[in-house]
This record gives structure tokens, sequence and C-alpha cells, in this order.
């Protein structure tokens, strides 16, 4: 792993097969690889041994969000799969991320535990609509900083969101950014958008690339041209 790359490729993939023909195409040296909820459901763990052995760290995005001993036991079945990284929602609460914080503590397991904030697929309208009557960036802020007091080694959010909370909650704490658009890339249905430097610049620790890079022609090309626009490689 090139311990300076950021990059972490979204494996949003319906079947085993596709994904691990993805990843063959990919190199574990210059990028981590994200497996989501569509992947994991099809698929179970086998595509996380299958990763692993092809040498990927991965990061297990289940946004896992239930009452706390359930999600401590899920991130506790995830750390000991071997994943890098696995998230919950950080609207689950205090006690929820405590809980699995302790859990993985309690079994000297190391994974990365991080908390989604606001997703960046919404918008200030959807917040309303479901009673949050913060701006989206300010209900960022509320979710970060009881992540960083419920012990979690980061959040999910928007780079857009990523400069105020490296202020708030410190440079060390990560900041994984999603909603990635290289300027030759489409929007698609993410809505609070940065293109990879200007997210870097903000303060992202990681960016989470899906389609930019796997619905790509060439695959690998864009992700030469993400690499050189970071100055990487
Ligand atoms: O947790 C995530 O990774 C995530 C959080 C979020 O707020 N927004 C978001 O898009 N994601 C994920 O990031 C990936 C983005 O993929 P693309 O939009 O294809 O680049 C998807 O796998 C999403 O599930």
């Amino acid at each position: 792993m090139l311990p300076e790359s950021p990059l972490i490729i979204a494996l949003d993939y319906a079947s085993l097969d596709a994904a691990l023909c993805m990843a063959d195409r990919l190199d574990p040296a210059r990028c981590r690889l994200k497996v989501g909820k569509e992947l994991f459901t099809r698929s179970g763990p086998d595509v996380l041994e299958a990763l692993h052995g092809r040498g990927f760290e991965v990061f297990l995005d289940l946004k896992f969000h239930d009452i706390p001993n359930t999600v401590a036991g899920a991130v506790q079945a995830a750390a000991e799969q071997g994943v890098w990284m696995v998230n919950v929602h950080a609207s689950g609460g205090r006690r929820m991320m405590e809980a699995a914080r302790e859990r993985l503590e309690r079994h000297g397991l190391d994974t990365r535990l991080i908390a989604v904030t606001v997703l960046t697929s919404l918008e200030a309208e959807d917040l309303a609509e479901v009673g949050v009557m913060a701006s989206p960036a300010e209900q960022v802020e509320r979710l970060a900083m009881l992540a960083r007091d419920s012990g979690m080694d980061g959040v999910v959010c928007s780079a857009q969101e990523a400069g105020r909370l490296g202020e708030l909650c410190g440079e060390a704490f990560l900041k994984v950014t999603p909603g990635i658009r290289p300027a030759f890339a489409a929007t698609g249905d993410q809505r609070r958008v940065m293109t990879p430097a200007a997210a870097m610049a903000a303060g992202s620790t990681h960016l989470v690339v899906g389609r930019p890079v796997t619905r790509a022609e060439e695959p690998m090309e864009a992700l030469d041209r993400i690499e050189a626009e970071l100055g990487l490689g």
C-alpha cells in the first residue's frame, strides 16, 4: 500500500464475479476497496476473503444503525473478518457508538471505526422532510462532534464539510469523503460533490470514488487521471 494513497474505490456491484473482475484490474498498492450493502448482501463474507486474498485492505460499508448491543455485535463480526474499516450511522446515538467502540477494545480488534454523518445524497429539503431543521453543514458538525466524543476514529462526510471538521475534531480525526467527482465524470445522484484535488485540499483524509472509476470505459485510465490530479504515483 502506498502510504500516501487516500483512494478507496467503491465496488458497488451486484455479483461477486463482477466485483472480482474489477478488483483484478486494480492494484492493492494503489487503492483500498469498499464493499457495500448490495455486494455484501449478495455474496456474504466470501467477497472479503477473496479481496483479502488479493492483498486489498477493505472498508466494509454496511452503515450499521440499530440498538447498541446489535450494532456492537455486527461491528465485532466485521472486525473479526479482518476488515480495515467499518462504519455505523452517527444518528444511532452516543450509546450505540460507545458500545461498538467498547466491543472492539474488549476483543483487541484494531479495525478503524467511523460514523456516517449526513449522506452526501441529502440536501436541506431532504433533512427538513425527516424533521431535521438544521442545515446539512450544521447537522454534520453536530454528528461529527458526537462521533468524536463517542470514540469514533472519524466520520464519513462530504468534502465540503471536511475543512470545518478538521478545526472542530482535529487533523487526525479521519474524514472519509464520498461524492468525489473528477471533472471528467457525471454527478449522477450525488449532491454535495467535489473534485479529488479540491477534496484533499479541503482536509479529506480518504476519498471514496465509485462510478467515476468503475463505470469508466477504462477504469485504470480513470484511476491514473485521479492519481495525476493528486500528484500520486
Ligand atoms: O458511506 C459511504 O461510503 C457513503 C456515504 C455517503 O454519504 N455517500 C456515499 O455516496 N457513500 C458511498 O460512496 C460511494 C460513492 O460512489 P459513487 O457515487 O459511484 O462515486 C457509494 O458506495 C456510496 O454508498
